[in-house]
């Protein structure tokens, strides 16, 4: 590097301080678990604010985005290094410890590199006085790899060691487990702990696939929904269809699910569509797209105001009504063709989206979704007209949100069951019974639920 440029990175334009990628990494861990922050949220601003673009984001993004992901393993191998509860350290130098922790366990950083950093960053963003006491425990740390660390700690019981090698809560191992049983289930956990891409929705009528991916130069078609395309790079909003709403962010499975509703076979009247629980908007502008080909309309349904906004906004330009209100009180009974319930839920089907989310949900969570979930399917089913079709989804396998919600609502008279047949044929083992089910693992999509019910009376 010549000595001009070299000056020009110590001294960089606008008075920004370039500060390095392993500090920011630093900072945004800290705002996640001091200040709650989404690591999402927290770390472009960061990197925006401290100048770090190309490669140093890149360092950055895997350093903090991959310490989170692996925070429960970090945390019980750096106990196991210091002799010490983890609780009895202060929270910076554990932060910190768990960067330097992930940088010798998972990353082929050479060793020597990875401790003299982590030191340094500890005594100039921790405290001095503790300096040595990382050296020594990322010392021991760096003595052993992630599978001789996980062989050392395991207690022979599967579930504890599965979920200490691929960094998971327990809870939420035995409920993947309960789902895709126990052979497929270390792919399904390694699989919340690669980075997706971003995949583009284009929509229909607005934007073909082939122009999409012109403009992404060069992103593949989705293996499996009709408009999906793969961002091969890059921040999507600097896509010009994506800038003007000819087409957005949305994962290929959120995508399947919606066109599953408006691919299910209807006899009658299809012209009123409704979606139930539509924001941020992703399915809304889909569906909307969808629906203006044929003449229909769509009616969304968001109760946060600040979501219903951002509904209006993917759905603008689209036959889109947008209500701001509960969706357990909304509309006249037997008033909708086609009806979206995207319930909320636990979310525990992206996790690979949401580095820390794992670590911050608990079961109880669930508990407190499920009533809700169900009175939200409730009233999608009292506002479909007979004959009209319920799509009841969640980006969650779990089964207290899927299966026995749907089973609760099955007991009204008048409701049954049917299979997306337009979704079993395009993608292969997607039946959960006469369930969809999608895996990360297995189709590359976030693990989306779908069942479709039919109003017979
Ligand atoms: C899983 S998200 C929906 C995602 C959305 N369909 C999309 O594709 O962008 C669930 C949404 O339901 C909303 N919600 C929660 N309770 C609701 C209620 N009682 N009535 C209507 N919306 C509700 C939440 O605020 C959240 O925006």
């Amino acid at each position: 590097m010549s000595d001009r440029r070299r000056s020009r990175r110590r001294e960089p334009e606008n008075d920004r301080p370039n500060v390095n990628p392993r500090r920011v990494a630093f900072d945004a861990i800290r705002a996640v678990t001091e200040d709650n922050a989404y690591a999402n949220l927290v770390l472009p601003r960061m990197l925006a604010e401290t100048d770090n673009t190309g490669r140093d984001a890149g360092l950055a993004t895997e350093l903090t985005y991959g310490t989170l992901r692996s925070l429960g393993t970090l945390e019980a191998i750096l106990a196991a290094a210091s002799g010490r509860h983890i609780r009895q350290l202060q929270q910076d130098l554990v932060d910190a410890l768990c960067l330097g922790a992930y940088q010798l366990l998972y990353m082929r950083i050479p060793p020597h590199a990875a401790v003299a950093t982590t030191v340094s960053l500890v005594k100039a963003a921790v405290s001095p006085r503790v300096s040595g006491l990382a050296n020594a425990v990322l010392r021991k740390v760096a003595a052993k790899d992630l599978d001789e660390w996980t062989a050392e700690l395991a207690t022979g019981d599967r579930l504890a060691d599965l979920s200490l090698r691929y960094a998971h809560p327990e809870w939420i191992t035995a409920e993947f487990e309960a789902v895709v049983g126990p052979d497929e289930l270390p792919a399904a956990l390694e699989a919340d702990n690669v980075a997706p891409p971003v995949h583009l929705c284009a929509k229909p009528g607005r934007i073909t696939k082939g122009d999409l991916s012109r403009e992404t130069r060069g992103g593949l078609h989705g293996q499996w929904s009709p408009y999906a395309v793969y961002l091969p790079g890059g921040d999507p909003g600097r896509i010009r269809a994506v800038a003007t709403g000819l087409a957005h962010v949305q994962d290929e499975g959120s995508q399947l699910v919606a066109v599953a509703l408006a691919e299910a076979p209807l006899e009658g009247r299809d012209e009123a569509w409704l979606d139930l629980c539509a924001g941020p908007g992703g399915k809304t502008g889909l569906l909307g797209a969808i629906a203006a080909g044929r003449g229909a309309a769509v009616d969304a349904v968001e109760i946060q105001p600040h979501r219903a906004e951002l509904v209006a906004k993917a759905a603008k330009g689209l036959p889109v009504t947008v209500h701001t209100g509960d969706g357990r009180e909304f509309g006249e009974a037997g008033s909708f063709d086609r009806v979206l319930v995207d319930a909320p839920c636990s979310g525990l089907g992206a996790l690979r989206r949401r580095p820390e989310a794992r670590w911050r949900k608990q079961r109880s969570d669930i508990d407190g979704l499920v009533p809700l979930q169900k009175e939200l399917l409730a009233s999608g089913l009292r506002l479909a007209r007979p004959g009209g079709i319920v799509a009841y989804v969640t980006c969650s396998p779990v089964i207290a949100e899927t299966e026995e919600v749907v089973a609760s609502a099955l007991k009204t008279p008048g409701t049954e069951l049917v299979r997306s047949q337009w979704l079993a044929d395009r993608v292969p083992d997607s039946a959960r019974g006469d369930f969809v089910q999608l895996w990360p693992h297995r189709h590359g999509t976030d693990a989306m639920f779908l069942a479709l019910i039919r109003k017979t009376a």
